[in-house]
């Protein structure tokens, strides 16, 4: 069985973190475990508050899975704090697992979801573990230093960013005005991959949804730029069938490869 483990914050509505992870890990045909960072009261509309996870407990959760059940490849998503990125960084040194980091800092419904000192730490101590790092433009932009706003720009925030250690940067461009372009840059060259823009307000999980469908294709043994193309047609799917639940921005549709459908190759 394939195996992957998330390490991401709690949504309770069930859109965004832990939960879409698990959702598409299931739909991907990979056994999903989780470590949870911190618990996020939030729902479609807003965010209301958060109780981080204790370092000791947030270390012994990830401890507690690498020592029983091997993952083959790891999702980080939000880490509240510098001392959750720390924590994360010191139980993963040294394990050569395939890591992909999608350094969420805002939710769509416009919140903070970190303390201050969660930036810097994650510059220094996390990014040369990880293999992938997903940011948004917002998310590349605080990281870079660098603004985003047209195509030579995002080229030289990628180049910043991947000077910082990971392998590969993937800059996804959900927020840009028409297609939905994602740029790819492996240290060599810049590809894009790019789907037409659908029209929905149920974008709930973006970021999360695309991020685990990476480390669920890199954990079933694709390699980089392949596990990026099939988790780019997934999240597209799962945006196209997208769930009209709650007031605001409601969650994906994760199990439309099930509606009948077979994925390609599976
Ligand atoms: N309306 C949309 N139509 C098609 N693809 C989208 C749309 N919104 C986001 N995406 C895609 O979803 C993924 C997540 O991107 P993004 O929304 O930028 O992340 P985040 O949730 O971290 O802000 C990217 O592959 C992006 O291109
Ligand atoms: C617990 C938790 N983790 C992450 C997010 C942000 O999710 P993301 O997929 O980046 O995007 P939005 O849905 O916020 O656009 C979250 N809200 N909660």
């Amino acid at each position: 069985m394939v195996t992957a483990l998330s390490i991401a914050g709690s949504d309770c509505s069930g859109g965004a973190g832990i939960q879409a992870d698990l959702k598409t890990f299931a739909a991907l045909g990979v056994y999903g475990m989780s470590a949870i960072t911190t618990v996020v009261a939030e729902n479609t509309q807003a965010v209301f508050c958060r109780q981080d996870i204790a370092p000791d407990v947030l270390a012994a959760q990830i401890e507690a899975v690498l020592g029983d059940i091997p993952p083959d490849a790891v999702k980080i998503g939000l880490l509240p704090s510098a001392a959750a990125v720390r924590t994360v960084a010191a139980a993963l040194k040294g394990t050569a697992l395939p890591v992909v980091l999608d350094p969420v800092m805002v939710a769509s419904a416009g919140q903070t979801l970190h303390g201050a000192d969660m930036l810097e730490a994650l510059k220094a101590e996390l990014l040369p573990l990880v293999t992938l790092i997903t940011p948004n433009l917002a998310e590349a932009a605080a990281l870079s230093g660098l603004p985003v706003e047209n195509h030579l720009q995002r080229q030289a925030a990628a180049l910043k960013l991947k000077d910082l250690g990971p392998r590969v940067v993937l800059l996804k461009g959900g927020h840009l005005d028409g297609a939905a372009e994602d740029l790819y840059y492996d240290g060599e060259g810049f590809c894009a991959f790019t789907s037409p823009r659908i029209d929905t307000k149920n974008t709930h999980g973006t970021g999360c949804t695309l991020s685990s469908a990476i480390a669920a294709y890199l954990a079933r043994g694709y390699a980089l730029a392949q596990a990026v193309e099939k988790a780019k047609a997934y999240i597209t799917g799962a945006i196209a069938n997208g769930l009209a639940l709650g007031r605001g921005a409601g969650p994906l549709g994760h199990f439309y490869l099930q509606d009948g459908k077979q994925e390609e190759g599976s």
